[in-house]
């Protein structure tokens, strides 16, 4: 694998066709043992010990086709990645050329989402809108996610080749930087950190200040932000002991987002439940599904359609049951012809929503993998 600060003068032959960075730990694998696009298949193989490492990334629909793999050569480190120079050199350049739906379209559909949720049944839905990417210049996925890890203030930052998913997915590949921790499983203890409720940073301090102030204090933030801890807690009681979960959220941040967050800690109560059971039973939380999630679900699809990858989860779990996942967001696909690229980015609709606020937080939250391939 390539090693993090060797100077390289090619493009490395040893590029991940899966990597996670994270300030906790991270992990690059290259090569495919086996493949699933069922994730019940994969979990079960890992808990049987057929399979001792499973990457990749899960859709946001149930029934959507997986990429995950048992990989051939896998590096873990203890820290963040520090991206190769050769992808570091790499100036990816783009251009938005379709808005999906346009900004005005996207008002419309959150009104429609605000009259379900006021005629009851649906407390909760996340709404996300797409835009799509071009270049001149063939673009490289390594290249885009260094300057993702490089760009976050956590070097947060993934990678997926999607291929294992089926024929349409063939060449596709995922890259992310991803603020929203799904589930970790280190030994005994398992950790979650949802966040919902979301505000602009600003480069004014003062305005940045005031914005997160808002935030913190925003009675419609907190209520949008209890729908994902409840999820969570109710997926994890039967899986967890001492759960334990703050009685308020607080403000955590990304260089472009201040969001409320709630870390969440308990220890496992069966050890033979993996990372990605974790996972599993977690998925789709309400940060970007909703609230009954089923319900919330058959809203989002007939408004938006299918998401795809985004929206689901990336991440890997091992043999032992340790594991990371993260929320698939601020992340965009990237063309198997190279030359395009679609990005996505949602928030949480509930009965105080604005649709104007809400296409202003698309358009901020599309900022990281905006500047990612340099879009003014
Ligand atoms: C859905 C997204 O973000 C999620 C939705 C949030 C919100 O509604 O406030 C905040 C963080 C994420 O859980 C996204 O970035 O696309």
């Amino acid at each position: 694998m390539a090693s993090g600060n060797t100077p390289d003068v090619g493009r490395p032959v040893t590029a991940p066709d899966f990597l996670l960075s994270r300030p906790t730990g991270s992990l690059r694998s290259q090569g495919v043992v086996q493949s699933f696009t069922d994730p019940a298949d994969a979990a079960l193989a890992l808990r049987s010990g057929a399979c001792g490492l499973v990457v990749g990334a899960i859709g946001f629909e149930p029934d959507a086709p997986a990429a995950l793999t048992e990989p051939e050569l896998v590096v873990r480190t203890d820290g963040p990645l520090e991206p190769p120079a050769y992808f570091r050199g790499i100036r990816t350049r783009a251009r938005v050329v379709e808005e999906i739906p346009s900004p005005a379209e996207h008002r419309a559909r959150v009104s429609t989402a605000l009259t379900a949720i006021n005629a009851g049944g649906v407390g909760k839905a996340v709404l996300a809108r797409a835009v799509r990417l071009e270049s001149d210049e063939p673009i490289d996925p390594h290249a885009v996610c260094a300057t993702l890890i490089d760009s976050s203030s956590h070097a947060d930052g993934f990678l997926v080749d999607l291929s294992p998913a089926g024929d349409h997915c063939v060449g596709r590949v995922l890259v992310g930087s991803s603020p929203e921790l799904l589930v970790r499983r280190r030994g005994d203890v398992v950790e979650c950190h949802p966040l919902a409720g979301s505000a602009p940073r600003d480069a004014d301090p003062a305005v940045d200040q005031a914005s997160a102030r808002a935030l913190r204090d925003s009675g419609k933030d907190a209520f949008e932000h209890s729908f994902v801890v409840n999820s969570i807690a109710e997926a994890l009681g039967p899986l967890c002991v001492d759960l334990e979960i703050p009685a308020r959220p607080s403000l955590t941040s990304t260089r472009e987002m201040w969001h409320l967050g709630t870390r969440i800690r308990g220890r496992i109560a069966d050890r033979r439940t993996t990372a990605l059971d974790l996972a599993l039973a977690v998925h789709p939380t309400p940060a970007v599904c909703g609230t009954p999630t089923d319900e919330a679900r058959r809203l989002i699809a007939g408004i938006e359609g299918p998401r795809g990858f985004y929206a689901g989860t990336v991440g890997w779990a091992d043999a032992s049951g340790d594991g990371d996942w993260m929320v698939s967001i601020r992340c965009a696909e990237i063309d198997a012809g190279r030359t395009g690229a679609i990005a996505w980015a949602g928030g949480g609709i509930v009965a105080d929503s604005d649709p104007d606020d809400e296409v202003a937080e698309t358009a901020a939250k599309l900022r990281t993998v905006l500047k990612a391939f340099n879009v003014s």
